[in-house]
């Protein structure tokens, strides 16, 4: 598991190892540069003309150690290093004396001395990192216009210039470098992994940099990102005298008149995540659709034709999920509140059942303890019952409420977080822009409901079905493209996704 940190706890770290491994932090600022540069090298063509820009203090270091990697490549480099006060950190200085050996420097003190960037040039930006600490202004504006004007590709050292590792609310857009790249050191950076920042990061690389594993574990964090190597545990094995009773009976209640392919989506995803039984409750409209569509559902026919108004027969030994194509009307609302009342084991909520909890605020105190709910930002934002100025604004409300309430809260998006009842998050790794289509949601809710009741922990659940769905997702971007990916090519490769899962 990757955690993420924030500014002081990388500061924290960098001296802890500096420390632990007996070096000078100009040593580990090698290190680091000497991993960029490997990296670097294989997107660069040998006829690649590049251009620097270094800031004053260890991310301008970095780029200054960059550029002396470069030249004994013998690729052809332009540094500028921005120094309006003319105070660089030690290490910054001491790259800064052992580049000068080598290349001429330019340096930029005013306006006057920026540069126009060559059409063509490869731009590296390390003009902040980590320590930025206010938005930029006057001359550092100026510079990140230019290099975001140049249409030069542009990749960022640690994390875009102007760019705050993790709250963005008050920054200025147009003081923050938008890179094609970024390479993080050791960690992604909390503010890479949020929507509204997708415009600074098209790439991401996680450089390892040999920070000290006893320094990293002394720091707490709330965020982490979930890794193939933490999903692989917890998946159960099979016995070879299994039968269909041991791996659980789900029951979703989805579906409404002209919406019932979101129940077929579910009811399919549910059956390929894996579960022994599953019984769809949805509106008698949907009852020939479902038998055919999937001959492996039973189906609990609800007697009106359009919607849900009635629970059918529950049992205890079955898990629930509820939302998926169900509508908003009162009847339906109704039900929902009959069956958060009558249920207390954890169930999946959804879509327009969450929409139906946002409108009644007596509904939230009734979902059941650890209880998996899966909106996306919008539905998150009627259910705090605000609209959220930024990714991380939302990600915090959301934290608030997955507390307030003893839920799981799996927040969707570019990076899936499933957040816990204690606000930890923890950010899917797998998934791609192809999964941004309809019915998406609907495949993710069959499958959580299925490992849900497969007898898999809440956590569990949401975490693993995340990183199930993203990575069937990526199967299924691979052989259909992102751009013609239907919702049911992610059933189609779950279990692709699972063979990935089970390989090592
Ligand atoms: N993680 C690791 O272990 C490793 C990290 N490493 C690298 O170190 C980087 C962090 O370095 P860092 O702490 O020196 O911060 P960095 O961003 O270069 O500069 C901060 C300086 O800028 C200034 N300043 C701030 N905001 C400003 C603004 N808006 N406008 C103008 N000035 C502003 C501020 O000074 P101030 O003006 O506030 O006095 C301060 O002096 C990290 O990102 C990574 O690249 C590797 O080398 C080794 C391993
Ligand atoms: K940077």
């Amino acid at each position: 598991m990757l955690k993420l940190f924030d500014a002081q706890q990388i500061k924290a770290m960098d001296t802890c190892t500096v420390e632990k491994q007996d070096i000078q932090s100009v040593d580990l600022m090698e290190r680091a540069s000497l991993a960029l540069f490997e990296s670097l090298c294989h997107l660069l063509d040998e006829d690649s003309h590049i251009v620097i820009f270094a800031g004053s203090g260890n991310n301008g270091g970095d780029a200054l150690a960059l550029a002396r990697m470069l030249l004994t490549k013998h690729f052809s480099v332009d540094v500028y290093l921005i120094n309006p006060n003319g105070i660089l950190s030690a290490d910054c200085a001491a790259n800064k004396a052992r580049l000068e050996r080598l290349l001429y420097i330019n340096e930029i003190r005013s306006d006057k001395d920026i540069p126009q960037i060559e059409k063509g040039s490869v731009v590296i930006d390390g003009i902040f990192g980590s320590g930025l600490n206010r938005p930029l202004s006057d001359i550092y504006l100026q510079i990140v216009s230019v290099i975001n004007n140049s249409g030069s590709i542009v990749y960022s050292i640690d994390i875009p210039s102007g760019l705050f590792v993790e709250d963005n609310s008050m920054n200025n857009p147009d003081g923050i470098v938008k890179a094609d790249r970024v390479f993080s050191f050791q960690f992604p950076k909390l503010s890479l992994l949020l929507p509204e920042n997708a415009d600074y990061c098209s790439h991401l690389t996680i450089l390892d940099i040999g920070l000290c594993s006893e320094c990293i574990d002394e720091q707490f964090s709330d965020y982490s990102c979930i890794e193939r190597r933490d999903i692989e545990p917890m998946l159960k094995k099979r016995n070879t005298f299994a039968h269909k009773g041991v791996f659980g009976h789900a029951l979703i209640f989805a579906g409404s008149f002209g919406k019932i392919g979101a129940a077929v989506l579910s009811a399919r995803a549910c059956l390929r995540a894996g579960v022994g039984l599953l019984t769809m409750r949805i509106p008698s409209c949907g009852v020939e659709i479902l038998q055919t569509a999937v001959p492996e559902a039973m189906v609990s026919a609800e007697e009106e034709k359009e919607w849900l108004s009635g629970v059918g027969g529950i049992s205890d030994k079955m898990t629930i999920g509820i939302g998926p194509g169900i509508g908003l009307c009162q009847v339906t609302g109704d039900l929902l509140k009959t069956l958060l009342t009558v249920s207390s084991k954890p169930m999946v909520i959804d879509a327009d059942a969450l929409n139906l909890i946002a409108k009644d605020e007596s509904l939230k105190l009734l979902i059941p303890k650890e209880s998996i709910l899966t909106p996306h930002p919008v539905e998150l934002d009627r259910l705090i019952g605000c609209r959220c100025l930024s990714g991380y604004e939302r990600l915090q409300k959301a934290r608030e409420f997955a507390e307030t309430y003893s839920v799981y809260v799996v927040l969707k998006g570019a990076y899936t977080a499933t957040i816990t009842p204690e606000k930890k998050v923890f950010f899917n790794s797998t998934g791609n822009p192809g999964m941004a289509t309809a019915g998406s949601g609907d495949v993710l809710t069959g499958v959580i409901t299925s490992l849900l009741a497969q007898k898999y922990s809440p956590f569990e659940s949401a975490v693993f079905g995340v990183y199930l769905h993203g990575s069937a997702g990526d199967f299924a971007a691979k052989s259909k493209s992102v751009y013609s990916l239907l919702a049911s090519d992610i059933i189609g490769y779950l279990g692709k996704a699972y063979r990935g899962i089970e390989k090592r």
